[in-house]
Order: structure tokens, then C-alpha cells, then sequence
């Protein structure tokens, strides 16, 4: 039995993909063979010897120590785009309420509750107070068109919004998915200096942390809206509030919010719900359950952050699966075990990221253990797993 441990709530109809004589999913194991993660930060966790596989059903992974899970061989899933639909809506939201002062409005509107007969006199004579403007033909700055950003890039350009977008590792599927109507800027200043709204679609890590900081607020126009739908770590708070005092900042919609944003009126926060959404969470967590499996029950790696993408139909009667470091001379002392041990190799493949190395190879009859042994202690190999696909039943059911 595969023991999965779950961190965070994860929709039942992922979970249920997985076959209840082949799976334990619980919140709680002393050794799970797996983790399914949303958001809770493992960065501090003790990850627990037995862990082959992280699985984040969702995009972000910083909330994951994936170099320490490369080296100690556990492959980084997540779930590229099953969740940007439904941020895409909600910057939507984002860029409306930054810009009509809906929730001002709102809230001052329950504040006259208990004026009865005179709400409507009230709401005639005081709505010149949150008025603001409209979107069409202002300029939206995209930072990341990956997954999130080509799509809200598209709906803006759709809204009649002239978009800039500003990308340098932009992929080639999301160049063809992006509209033509779509301005590229050659450098980040570029589209800070030109927009009147930007927003953010980038993930967080070393070279992306703190990248709107008042150097880069100062080069903006005034009166620009920032909005905040990938991570609040990408933003300087200190320096926000500072561009905002200062007229520079009009608006800040975040999905991050922190304790020193939340005395100030400017700043909208929401909690984090760019995701949450039912088919977000289904398409998730189903994409997150079917990937592990084929980790899990077959060596397949699709979709994962550290790891080379590596499948193999399966044609021997055992696979065994190895990662190493991506080392001069692996394939040969690893081929050299097996050929002494008399085992025949029927199929195999190898596959590199950085500096990982991955083998699926597969074998006729058994391996003994001592050949196992043996791959094993080859220095550079981090991890040797055997396992006997045709007891395992077809992926689909
Ligand atoms: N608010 C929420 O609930 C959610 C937030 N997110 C956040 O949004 C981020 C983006 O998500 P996806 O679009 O699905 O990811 P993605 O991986 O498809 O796209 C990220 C894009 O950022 C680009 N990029 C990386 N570094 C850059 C840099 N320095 N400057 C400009 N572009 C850069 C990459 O080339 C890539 O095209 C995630 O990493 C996550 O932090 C994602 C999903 C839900
Ligand atoms: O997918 C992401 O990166 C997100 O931020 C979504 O987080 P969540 O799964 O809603 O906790």
C-alpha cells in the first residue's frame, strides 16, 4: 500500500482517483511513501525518510524546499495552468476594484443602514464621491506571461485595454497563446514607466523577490494601480506604502496580505483566493493524484519542478528507476551492475535538469538485491527504486 499524507484540504475528486487496495490517504503518517501539499509551508518540515514524492496541487512551490528535496532525490510535482483560469477572473476583479471605488462604495452603503426612508436621497447625492475611472484604453503592464499572465493579458486586450507584457523566459507554447495585440517590452523599466496598471504573474525565488521596490516605484506614473495575484514576497511593503504616501501608488490589490498593509486605506487585500474556486481546486488536485500515480505506481515523471520529464512505455518484468547526479561516466557504472548481474535490459531511457540525472530502465525476470545494493552505493546515485509495473492495475481506473 502506497501511504499518502495530505497537508492541506484537497478536493475528494482528486483523492478518489486513487484505488482505495492500492492507497492509504491520510493527514497523518509516521512514513508516507508521498505528500500532497496547497499551500502550507514544508520549508521548515522535517521531510520524513520514506517521502519519494511531493506533489503541490496548485503552481507556486516556495513554499517547498525543492533543493533540498533534489538532493535527497524526492521529485517536485505541481500543476502547471490547472489553476490559471480562475486567477485570470479574479484579477479581472482586481483590476475593476482598483479602479471604480467599488468596496469603498460598498461599505459606506451598509454604513447608512439605519437612515431608512432617506438611503436612495443619500445614494443619488453622495455617489459623485466614488466615481473612477474605466478600463478600456488604459495601458496594462503584464510581468510574467506564463500561464496566468498570458491569459490575463488576453482578457485585457479583449476588455480593450492596451497590454505591454514583459517575460525574457517567455516559453514557446505561451508566445503562440498570447495575442498579437500584445506589446512586448524589452526590459522591466520599460513597462513599469509606460503602464497605468500592473500586475504581476511571476513566481517567487532568489532573483524575484522584492523585484517592486521604490527604485522601480519611482520610475512609474502616477496614480498607477499594482496588483498582486502571484506572491506578496515579490513586493517591497515598506516601499509600497511609501510610493503610495506619496501619490505615486493609488491602488495596491493583493492577494498577500500582511499585518503593516492593513492600516492603509489604499490597500486592498484579499485572502488569497486567487485559486479558490471548485474547478480550480478539482483540476488541481486531479492533475497533482494522476501525476503522482504514474510516479508512484510506474517511475513517470511529468511535471515536475526538479526533475527531468521522463516516461517509458513499460516492456520488462521489472523497472528500476534511479536518479543521479548529472556526472560524467553514471550510465555506464550503472549498465556495468546490471550486466554482471546477468540481467537483461529490455528498455531504458535517461534524462537530465540541471544538475539531476534520471533512469527508467527497464529489465527482464528479477533483480536481486545485491545488484540493487550495488547500484546504490555508485558514487553519485541518490536514489534506486525496483518496482514490478504489471502488478499494478491501468492508470485509468
Ligand atoms: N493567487 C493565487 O492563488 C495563485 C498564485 N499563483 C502565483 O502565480 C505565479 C505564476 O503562476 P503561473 O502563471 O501558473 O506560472 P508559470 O510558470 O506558467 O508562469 C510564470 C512565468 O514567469 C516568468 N518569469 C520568471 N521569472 C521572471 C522574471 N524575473 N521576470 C519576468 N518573468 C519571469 C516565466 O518565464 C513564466 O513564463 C506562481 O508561481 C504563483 O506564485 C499561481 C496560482 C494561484
Ligand atoms: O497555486 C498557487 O501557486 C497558489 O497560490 C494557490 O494556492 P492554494 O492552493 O489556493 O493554497
Amino acid at each position: 500500500m502506497f501511504k499518502i499524507q495530505t497537508l492541506n484540504k484537497i478536493s475528494p475528486k482528486g483523492l478518489e482517483i486513487f484505488p482505495r487496495d492500492l492507497y492509504e490517504v491520510a493527514s497523518e503518517f509516521t512514513h508516507p511513501d508521498a505528500i500532497l501539499v496547497r499551500s502550507a509551508d514544508m520549508n521548515q518540515m522535517e521531510i520524513p525518510p520514506s517521502v519519494l514524492a511531493i506533489a503541490r496541487a496548485g503552481a507556486g512551490v516556495n513554499n517547498i524546499p525543492v533543493e533540498r528535496c533534489t538532493e535527497r532525490g524526492i521529485v517536485v510535482f505541481n500543476t502547471p495552468g490547472a489553476n490559471a483560469n480562475s486567477v485570470k477572473e479574479l484579477v479581472i476583479a482586481g483590476l475593476l476594484i482598483a479602479s471604480r471605488k467599488i468596496i469603498r462604495a460598498v461599505e459606506w452603503v451598509r454604513s447608512i443602514a439605519d437612515e431608512g426612508d432617506r438611503v436612495s436621497e443619500l445614494v443619488e447625492k453622495e455617489k459623485s464621491r466614488f466615481t473612477g475611472p474605466e478600463i478600456k484604453g488604459k495601458k496594462l503592464g503584464v510581468i510574467g506571461l506564463g500561464s496566468i499572465g498570458v491569459m490575463v493579458a488576453n482578457a485585457a486586450v479583449a476588455l480593450e485595454m492596451e497590454v505591454i507584457g514583459y517575460d525574457p523566459y517567455i516559453s514557446v507554447e505561451a508566445a503562440w497563446g498570447l495575442s498579437s495585440k500584445v506589446q512586448r517590452a524589452e526590459t522591466l523599466e520599460k513597462l513599469i514607466r509606460e503602464a497605468d496598471y500592473i500586475t504581476l504573474h511571476v513566481p517567487l525565488n532568489d532573483d524575484t523577490r522584492g523585484m517592486l521596490n521604490y527604485e522601480k516605484f519611482r520610475m512609474m506614473k502616477r496614480g498607477v494601480k499594482i496588483l498582486n495575484f502571484a506572491r506578496g514576497g515579490l513586493v517591497n511593503n515598506r516601499d509600497i506604502l511609501k510610493a503610495i504616501e506619496e501619490g505615486i501608488v493609488d491602488r495596491y490589490v493583493t492577494d498577500f496580505p500582511e499585518a503593516d498593509l492593513l492600516q492603509c486605506e489604499n490597500v486592498i487585500p484579499i485572502p488569497h483566493l486567487g485559486a479558490s474556486t471548485p474547478e480550480a481546486e478539482e483540476n488541481c488536485a486531479i492533475m497533482a493524484v494522476q501525476q503522482l500515480r504514474d510516479f508512484l505506481e510506474r517511475g513517470n515523471i511529468r511535471n515536475s519542478v526538479n526533475f527531468p520529464t521522463c516516461q517509458l512505455d513499460i516492456s520488462g518484468d521489472t523497472r528500476i528507476l534511479i536518479a543521479n547526479r548529472n556526472i560524467p561516466d553514471m550510465v555506464r557504472q550503472i549498465t556495468g551492475v546490471l550486466g554482471s548481474a546477468h540481467i537483461n535490459i529490455s528498455d531504458m531511457i535517461n534524462k537530465h535538469k540541471g544538475n539531476i540525472a534520471y533512469n527508467i530502465i527497464d529489465v527482464d525476470g528479477d533483480i536481486p538485491s545485491e545488484a540493487t545494493e550495488q547500484l546504490s552505493q555508485i558514487e553519485g546515485v541518490i536514489m534506486v527504486r525496483v518496482l514490478r509495473p504489471k502488478e499494478f492495475s491501468p492508470l485509468d481506473r
